[in-house]
């Protein structure tokens, strides 16, 4: 039976583009609800495969949008046995380089996925024998379909290149391989055996991917592979907003539509989403000044009304600059009536912000954070054990069912992928199994490694035995042990708590602090913006600094529905002393700021930073 939505789930915007027969590229301005008519758009597809046979594939940024986006899909009543959903890496994985990696010479004799942590350490261990030592961090790189490209500046390029070249010869050596050799691999796949992309055009009807502006070079021929051996029999639907496309330095733009029409043969029909639902008017007016490519936004939502609070300041010292921001948290909880899990804080780098939160922890104790690095293990979603974890740390419950149970499928697919035979297994079964085992301990990390234990005895299987299993483990507890030993150093209370382990995936209860990277896609009443400065916003290695300053505004700008408060902070040194100052586009942007009284949620003493 095809899917057919309540008359007031979607507007006319959304049916146009997801009722148009063809493929179709979907521009979306923030808050418009192209996740929602991504959503839709599945579910109709989905209701709509004529046999078993066919697949709907959708691609999402993040492991979370898939399962967001899944679980409103089965929430909507549609059957998702036909749907894959996941991240590009994962496509590549389950369709590409776990089938057919017996045609490639990398992979035919098996491997194994590193987890970025993995690469971390090597990468440093490399660089630590380069003189001068050459830092991770200036290690990143991506494969385009012509070759590899360094993210390192121009004076270290030759260095981090034979940095790598080490990193790729122990990988390959090792039969290894990491993310960015995921993407490579499965391009080689399909370059070199054209029967691949006839197979999986043959069952996949549809694909979609979501945030199309974060994608990269090879992962557009990899998808246009597919669609042009189709020859029209698989259809596309992409969906995103080139404004909001920051992730430039790991390779991701938007391709224009004329481009990827030519790369994959197909034709896209324009479609765009222009209503806003999310943001009152004058936020969307503000954050307009922030676009690089054209956009039509029209604030039509709940809050279109609001009187928005936008406030900036470029005063404020980088000494105690965190006074502020509590004044300005205090100022929307208890004047503007904001509930504090609708407050972001964001902030460029992660290092600063994971002390921050402290540091704010220490300042509001009557609040409670959610901020990076605060989970007291390791949180490497590729890990296997991670994965167990997920389902020991939380409740059997419906609101959760969903969610556990493809979980519990990501469970069972890594024991398949470490060589676990396990037949008769299915998810229901590894979920029976978690939901039965009962743990005393109330220390976290003993909690789990009891669990593990009665899960594979649970499940019959030697964790021991199986490299993949035992060398996860391991990593596993070692992060942890770290990552424990790293809060309890900084003050954190009660770390080793298992209700401070399952806090981890509990639905947001306090204010989040997150880097910009990490609110694309979010929502809050209230976002804090600081460290808005020149070098860090944009990134001082930004080959294109005014557009990528604009972008990530843009982003930043456009996650509150309510209020907005901007922080240019003074004072703040580069690494050869310089200043820092104020990100010029936003310097430049003339705007009647509101001005948030000083007595206004007077702030609590916090010590100095030493961010
Ligand atoms: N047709 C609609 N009518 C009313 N509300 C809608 C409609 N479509 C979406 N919304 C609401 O608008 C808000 C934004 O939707 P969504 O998260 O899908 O936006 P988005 O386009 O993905 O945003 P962004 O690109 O900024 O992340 C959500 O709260 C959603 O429920």
């Amino acid at each position: 039976m095809v899917f057919v939505w309540n008359k007031d789930d979607l507007n006319d915007e959304q049916v146009d583009a997801i009722r148009h027969p063809g493929s179709v590229f979907l521009s979306a301005c923030p808050g418009s609800g192209k996740t929602r008519a991504l959503t839709y758009k599945i579910a109709l597809e989905l209701s709509r495969l004529e046999s078993e046979k066919q697949w709907v594939v959708a691609i999402t940024y993040t492991h979370r949008a898939a399962e967001e986006i899944e679980e409103r899909i089965e929430r909507l009543g549609v059957d998702t046995s036909r749907l894959w959903i996941g991240t590009i890496h994962s496509f590549c994985l389950d369709w590409m380089l776990r089938p057919y990696g017996i045609l490639h010479d990398q992979l035919k004799y098996g491997f194994r996925v590193v987890d970025q942590h993995e690469s971390e350490r090597r990468l440093e261990e490399l660089g630590s024998q380069m003189r001068p030592r050459v830092a991770p961090a200036i290690c990143g790189y991506y494969f385009t379909t012509n070759g590899v490209v360094l993210a390192a500046p121009a004076h270290s390029q030759a260095s981090v290149h034979a940095v790598l070249e080490a990193f790729w010869e122990g990988l390959r050596d090792e039969r290894r391989i990491d993310f960015e050799m995921i993407l490579l691999y499965a391009w080689e796949l399909v370059r070199d055996n054209p029967t691949i992309s006839i197979l999986l055009s043959s069952i996949f009807k549809f694909i979609l991917v979501d945030e199309v502006q974060d994608t990269k070079e090879i992962q557009y021929a990899i998808v246009a592979s597919i669609l042009r051996a189709g020859a029209g029999r698989t259809l596309a639907f992409l969906v995103g907003d080139a404004n909001q496309s920051i992730f430039t330095s790991l390779g991701g733009y938007a391709m224009p539509r004329g481009d990827f029409q030519q790369l994959s043969g197909v034709a896209m029909a324009h479609k765009s989403l222009s209503i806003n639902y999310r943001s009152s008017d004058r936020i969307v007016q503000y954050y307009s000044n922030y676009h690089v490519a054209p956009a039509v936004v029209t604030a039509e939502g709940a809050f279109k009304e609001y009187p928005s609070k936008i406030s900036f300041d470029q005063q404020i010292a980088h000494q105690g600059f965190e006074d502020e921001i509590v004044r300005l948290i205090r100022y929307n909880i208890e004047q503007l009536q904001i509930p504090p899990n609708q407050i972001c804080i964001v902030g460029p780098w992660w290092m600063s912000l994971a002390a921050l939160t402290r540091r704010l922890m220490a300042a509001m104790p009557d609040q409670s954070f959610d901020g990076p690095g605060m989970a007291p293990f390791a949180r490497d979603q590729d890990n296997f054990w991670y994965k167990v974890a997920r389902l020991a740390l939380t409740e059997p419950s419906p609101r959760l069912f969903i969610r556990r149970l493809r979980w519990a499928g990501e469970v069972l697919a890594d024991l398949h992928h470490a060589g676990v035979m396990l037949p008769n297994v299915t998810r229901r079964d590894i979920l029976r199994i978690c939901n039965t085992i009962q743990i005393a301990s109330q220390d976290g990390l003993e909690f789990l490694r009891l669990f593990f234990e009665e899960f594979s005895s649970g499940v019959g299987f030697n964790p021991t035995a199986y490299v993949m299993l035992a060398e996860h483990h391991e990593t596993f507890f070692a992060r942890s042990e770290r990552q424990i030993e790293r809060l309890l150093a900084s003050g954190v209370q009660g770390v080793n708590d298992i209700a401070m382990f399952r806090r981890t995936f509990a639905s947001r209860t306090g204010i989040t602090i997150s880097t910009i990277h990490g609110v694309k896609g979010l929502e809050f009443d209230t976002v804090i913006a600081f460290a808005l400065l020149q070098g860090m916003v944009p990134h001082f290695a930004e080959p294109n600094p005014e557009e990528s300053a604009k972008k990530l505004l843009y982003v930043i700008c456009s996650r509150p529905r309510k209020n907005l408060h901007l922080i240019a902070e003074t004072g703040r040194v580069d690494g050869r002393g310089d200043p820092y100052v104020c990100t010029t586009v936003l310097a430049a942007c003339r705007h009647a700021y509101d001005q948030i009284a000083a007595d206004a949620g007077a702030g609590a003493d916090v010590e100095p930073a030493d961010l």
